[in-house]
């Protein structure tokens, strides 16, 4: 049977096919090639040692997702993303899926021209031109999703994405994903706790994963945040890095919010060490 991930990519897939239609794959790496270099994303979000006491959040700007329909219009994406950035996002993430969660590539161009932090493009890749486009327009991080790739593909994309300066956020949601994260090298690894095959949500996942990861990796604790509570949860479970979008696209002071779990963040992690 059909998952949700399996109807997403399908139209994933229809959409690139589209773009691709519009600009050709040379037109995108000429772009690429004139963009101003990749940010240090794994530096934002506290790779180096030093800064391992200290919890990151990844803020995302989302408006809609098949599980919770409409959060939020924002009409100005760029706007949300400075409000992030003031209160301190390591890493902003635009999402660019058009069908289900409303973003666009647009997204991402108004939040690059506006902010100078690290930018995820948020995006189910399963194609290598989509890396060029994250990099022809501005991104600094992008997203492979395990569960939607080969082993094969986790490799090359994971190395395109490095030949042109950007990290990879590589998600996983069971033991045997983290297992093929770790056999692919990746750096930053995630754990969402929402299954994107049933779109259930399970913040116990994070605890259960999170011990898997190698020590030398950045562990990102993805959804399900709805306030502190849960932001200590991941902190005091090994969390690096927090990915909030509904929390904070449905907040009157997103800023505050950010701030906020920063804090409890770097308590939670002090009171582990
Ligand atoms: O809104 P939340 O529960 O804070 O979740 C954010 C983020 O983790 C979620 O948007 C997400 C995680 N992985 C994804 C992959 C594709 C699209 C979206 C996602």
């Amino acid at each position: 049977m059909a998952t949700v991930l399996d109807d997403i990519n399908a139209g994933v897939w229809e959409d690139m096919e589209a773009r691709k239609r519009l600009v050709s794959l040379a037109e995108l790496k000429d772009l690429a090639a004139a963009a101003a270099p990749a940010r240090d994303a794994w530096s934002a979000l506290g790779g180096t040692a030093v800064q391992r006491d200290q919890l990151k959040v990844i803020a995302e700007i989302k408006r809609r997702s098949p599980s919770k329909g409409d959060l939020a219009s924002i009409v100005d994406p760029a706007a949300l993303a400075e409000q992030y950035a003031d209160g301190g996002a390591a890493v902003i993430s635009v999402l660019t899926e058009q069908r289900r969660f409303n973003g666009s590539l647009a997204d991402l161009d108004a939040v690059r021209a506006r902010v100078d932090v690290p930018l995820l493009r948020k995006d189910f890749t399963l194609d290598e031109y989509q890396i060029w486009e994250a990099r022809a327009h501005g991104a600094d991080l992008i997203l492979l999703i395990v569960a939607s790739l080969s082993d094969g593909q986790l490799r090359d994309f994971s190395a395109l994405s490095r030949e042109l300066g950007m990290n990879v956020l590589v998600e996983t949601h069971t033991e045997e994903e983290i297992e093929r994260a770790v056999a692919a090298e990746a750096r930053i690894i995630g754990v969402n706790v929402r299954n994107l095959k049933t779109l259930d949500v399970d913040r116990s996942v994070f605890a259960s994963l999170a011990g898997l990861i190698p020590a030398q990796a950045l562990v990102i604790a993805e959804s399900g945040v709805r306030g502190v509570d849960d932001v200590t949860h991941y902190a005091a479970n090994g969390a690096n890095a927090i990915l909030v979008g509904e929390a904070l696209v449905s907040d009157a002071t997103p800023r505050d919010r950010i701030a906020e779990f920063t804090a409890a963040g770097a308590a939670a992690i002090s009171a582990r060490a």
